[in-house]
């Protein structure tokens, strides 16, 4: 069996992958924090032949996950965001210091699509663009609906606003506080993802196809106008593409791959913001 893991500033998700058939067999996630407890958090290591992460925790929560794996398991691979992988430059002054769930996002959307707008939407909201080229440009971070929640609730006195409550695609005012609340950074997120795609393809004279992950991306795919796809496997997806194992992962398959959304036109981009412009 192959562990994937992939670290995020709330969740580690990990899921089970037979190496034989590639199938993948079981998974889960728990809450990020300071160590692992084998057998309550990860599954059995004794069925595990080799380990992939992608982290973005602090530096000590992979030092000690690795550590507890090197002991247990043949192979710990850790990915690292590099200059260039897989056709992709990347596109930081500092190659190093992108979030390597954005560069393995990038790297199994370009895999996948070619050229690609990628966007996970977890603890924040990323949006990378790699060109057909293979030249990653760079991205946007903003909150995600969790953070930007919480951070009303500390500014706001007084108010129960719920973290919890599921953001949807309402998009009249609201007429309660945690409404307005919830309404106001549903829109603030899903109008920036689709300005933001829009002005960059805009900018370099390419439609794009989308790609969208993270623990939000389905609440968020419902208010997304441009043309996309969810791949909530996406991290996965650039850890299999960097460490090929199985038969499939040589033969450049990444589990649960979704079909990739054609785009629209470049000129139905530039009318849209054209449009928005002239408000
Ligand atoms: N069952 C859940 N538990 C926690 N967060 C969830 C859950 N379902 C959706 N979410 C949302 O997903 C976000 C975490 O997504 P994820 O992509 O795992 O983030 P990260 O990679 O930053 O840890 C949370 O901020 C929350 O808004
Ligand atoms: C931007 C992020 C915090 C997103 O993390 P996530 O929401 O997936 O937990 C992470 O990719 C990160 O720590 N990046 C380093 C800074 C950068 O990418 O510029
Ligand atoms: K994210």
């Amino acid at each position: 069996m192959i562990l994937d893991l992939d670290i995020g500033n709330t969740l580690s998700k990990w899921r089970l992958k037979d190496a034989d058939s590639s199938e993948i067999r079981s998974r889960g996630a728990v809450w990020t924090r300071e160590e692992w407890r084998p057998g309550a958090d990860i599954p059995d290591l004794d069925v595990v032949e080799a380990v992939r992460i992608s982290s973005v925790a602090r530096a000590a929560v992979l030092d000690d996950t690795v550590k507890l794996l090197r002991h247990r398991v043949g192979a710990v691979h850790v990915a690292r965001s590099t200059a260039e992988a897989l056709g992709v430059l990347n596109g930081y002054e500092e190659p190093g210091k992108l979030g390597v769930d954005r560069w393995m996002g990038a790297l199994a959307g370009y895999q996948l699509a070619g050229g690609c707008c990628a966007v996970d939407c977890g603890s924040a909201i990323t949006v990378d663009f790699v060109l057909p080229g293979g030249i990653h440009l760079g991205g946007y971070i903003l909150p995600g609906l969790r953070l930007m929640k919480e951070s009303l609730k500390l500014g706001t006195r007084n108010v129960a606003i719920d973290p919890d409550s599921e953001a949807e695609e309402l998009l009249e005012p609201g007429r309660r506080t945690v409404e307005a609340v919830n309404h106001g950074i549903y829109m603030a997120a899903v109008s920036a993802i689709n300005r933001i795609y829009c002005e960059v393809c805009d900018q370099h004279g390419v439609a794009l196809p989308m790609l969208l992950t993270g623990g939000d991306a389905r609440v968020i795919s419902r208010g997304v106008q441009v043309p996309h796809a969810v791949w909530p496997d996406m991290v996965y997806g650039g850890l299999e593409a960097s460490f090929p194992l199985t038969l499939a992962e040589r033969a450049g398959k990444m589990a649960g791959a979704p079909k990739v959304v054609k785009p629209v036109s470049l000129e139905k981009i530039h009318a849209g913001l054209a449009f928005s412009m002239l408000l």
